[in-house]
């Protein structure tokens, strides 16, 4: 059922799940998946599921989709411009710098770069198209036509394996499998289209940031990503030592977010993670452009959660007080801007 990414290594790696499992009708089969679904979540944040029921052809073609969108020349990106508050976190956020973009990689950008620790990176984010908090910001249908719909019928694709590891997560820690999905009704996710550019890694130097170590604010995350690699999770019980997530084809990487944790009165992890340029992936001093997807499922913003039943006890009390969605992603979106 489940295999390690890296069996030599002592870092508890992130295990690989066959979802199918838990989709299937035997309902032990679908306990003991949902099982080793939590328990990963519980050791270390993150798991790998294969056999999702996400179709292949859906990710590749919204991949396809991200990588013309940041093909498009500068002018034409920036028709969709990110606002400059974090609390409406939508349309597109170019590189720290754009000599970045324009593939101009001198020693001393990359350099200065590394030394800031600057995410190399740039982004696209939207959610659904009524989202009266966050209002999509497109580019102009004639910028690239059809990019709009694509991102939000990947959107819709992405809800329904999102409610379905929200069952599984239901089922593994006792609870009816439908718990969480009333939380997640008005699916006030987001999906975010990354690329990080090629880069020029100046001789002798090791370990390029891509993205810094950070932990992510919402239930749970599901996460796309191409073969290049570059992801790397935490150990729990190393910290500061990082083990690479390989990129495993047709699987989502999923891992929970800090309001999961807490949530759950912090019997699930939400781990720390960073993705570097990975070593050995360089072509000549240049390390190969990344693209991702992360979809990022939270809790309907109106609502206030308690901790899950089952979570806390008499001997292991509640360690939060009750807490409204919105204030808790506003104080996140607003800080990480
Ligand atoms: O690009 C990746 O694989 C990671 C993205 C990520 O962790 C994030 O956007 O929060
Ligand atoms: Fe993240």
């Amino acid at each position: 059922m489940s295999a390690t990414l890296d069996p030599s290594s002592a870092a508890p790696a992130v295990k690989i799940i066959d979802f199918s499992l838990f989709l299937s009708e035997d309902s032990d089969t679908k306990r003991s998946t949902a099982n080793g679904i939590l328990e990963s979540f519980k050791t270390i944040g993150f798991v790998c599921l294969t056999n999702h029921g996400l179709p292949q052809s859906r990710v590749d073609e919204m991949f396809g989709w991200s990588k013309s969108f940041f093909a498009l020349p500068m002018e034409k990106k920036i028709l969709a411009p990110h606002p400059p508050a974090g609390t409406h976190h939508r349309g597109y956020s170019a590189p720290g710098r754009e000599i970045v973009v324009q593939g101009k990689y001198d020693e001393e950008t990359v350099k200065s770069l590394r030394e800031t620790n600057q995410d190399y990176k740039e982004s696209f984010e939207s959610g659904r198209e009524d989202d009266p908090v966050m209002p999509n910001i497109w580019p102009p249908e004639n910028v690239l036509p059809g990019f709009r719909q694509a991102c939000l019928d990947f959107y819709w694709t992405c809800y329904e394996l999102e409610k379905n590891i929200l069952r599984a997560l239901a089922v593994g820690l006792g609870l009816d499998e439908e718990y969480f999905i009333p939380f997640h009704g008005k699916a006030d996710s987001q999906l975010r289209l990354l690329h990080y550019p090629p880069t020029r890694v100046p001789e002798g130097a090791h370990n390029l940031s891509r993205l810094a170590a950070h932990t992510d604010f919402d239930t749970i995350t599901i996460l796309f990503q191409d073969d290049v690699g570059g992801i790397e999770v935490e150990d729990p019980n190393h910290p500061g030592s990082f083990i690479p997530v390989a990129p495993v084809p047709g699987a989502v990487v999923v891992n929970a977010g800090d309001f999961l944790a807490q949530w759950s009165n912090d019997i699930i992890k939400s781990t720390m993670h960073r993705v570097r340029a990975p070593p050995g992936a360089s072509v000549d001093g240049v390390v190969p452009a990344r693209y991702s997807i992360p979809y990022f499922c939270a809790c309907d913003l109106n609502l206030v959660v308690d901790a899950i039943p089952g979570t806390w006890s008499d001997e292991n009390p509640k360690k939060y007080e009750p807490t409204s969605v919105m204030d808790y992603v506003m104080k996140r979106f607003a800080a990480a801007y």
